[in-house]
């Protein structure tokens, strides 16, 4: 399914974050947004799952405004992986992953054998079945995100929305989860997430978003936008981009980022600002 992001305008009642943002994300593709603390992730991403309402603008899936979409068929076609969080209620792993089949239920209808397969099957990729009677509320913040992942993948979305979906894990689960969003791109699922680490950008995204104080800085594939001038721009550090050589004629870009001690961060943020 296509999803059309059109001079969205997006925030809350009472601040305008971003503005002027288009974008088009196809089946199969993988639309990394990056960009510093603060400057609007999430409440994009939030939007355009059709959480937050937009201040201005399109979004549109398959040519279809999202508020115009029945909220059932929504719920079985955008898949979400919030930022990691505690959670209050006592559910195991098991039941929380199994929780992602309930879009596909009847009204007030419970997970059949083959609801249970699919979930079983995620826990086995995700490499989290030995967590399944584990209460949610009690493993660790990468193991819940884990189990986040795992309940959106039992969901069999078209188009999948994770928000900082490594943030907790450790380098081998980083590593899972690309590989995992690979995967469901090669499928033909539309992928947007936000991350911290231009690398994965290069690791597994078609399209990059680079955002700054609510305006899109630039957007591209990897190669030709995460650059030395650009990562300046947006985060306000002066970040080496190189090739790597991961195989036989494979090559790959990664960011290196010098430890200067002077001028500060802080200086050379306000003056990448003024840039
Ligand atoms: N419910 C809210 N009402 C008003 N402002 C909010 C609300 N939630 C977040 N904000 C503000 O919106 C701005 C963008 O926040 P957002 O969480 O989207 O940024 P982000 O890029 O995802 O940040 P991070 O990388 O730190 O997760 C921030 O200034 C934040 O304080």
């Amino acid at each position: 399914m296509t999803l059309e992001v059109e001079r969205l305008a997006y925030g809350y009642s009472d601040r305008v974050i971003g503005r002027d943002l288009s974008f088009c994300l196809k089946p199969g593709q993988v639309v990394c947004v990056l960009g510093p603390n603060g400057c609007g992730k999430t409440t994009l991403l939030r939007t355009v799952l059709g959480l937050l309402p937009p201040v201005a603008g399109q979004i549109r899936i398959e040519g279809i405004a999202v508020q115009r979409w029945r909220r059932e068929a929504l719920a079985r076609t955008l898949g979400y992986v919030p930022q990691a969080h505690r959670g209050e209620f006592s559910f195991t792993v098991g039941e929380i992953v199994l929780m992602g089949r309930t879009a596909h239920l009847p009204l007030f209808g419970t997970p059949g054998r083959h609801d249970h397969e699919v979930a079983a099957r995620v826990l086995q990729t995700l490499g989290i079945a030995h967590l399944v009677d584990r209460v949610y509320t009690r493993v660790s913040g990468g193991e819940r995100q884990l189990a986040l992942i795992g309940r959106a993948l039992a969901q069999e979305p078209k188009l999948l929305v994770l928000d900082e979906p490594t943030a907790n894990l450790d380098f081998g689960n980083q590593v899972l989860v690309l590989h995992q969003m690979r995967a469901l791109a090669h499928q033909g699922i539309g992928i947007l997430f936000s991350t911290h680490d231009p690398d994965q950008a290069f690791a597994c995204a078609n399209q990059v978003l680079m955002l700054r104080d609510g305006r899109l800085v630039c957007a591209g594939a990897p190669e030709a936008v995460i650059t030395s001038d650009n990562l300046y721009r947006v985060y306000g550090v002066q970040v080496h981009v190189v090739d790597v050589a991961i195989g036989p004629g494979e090559v790959r870009k990664t960011c290196v980022p010098p430890l200067v001690a002077s001028p500060s961060l802080p200086a050379v943020r306000a003056a990448a600002e003024k840039a």
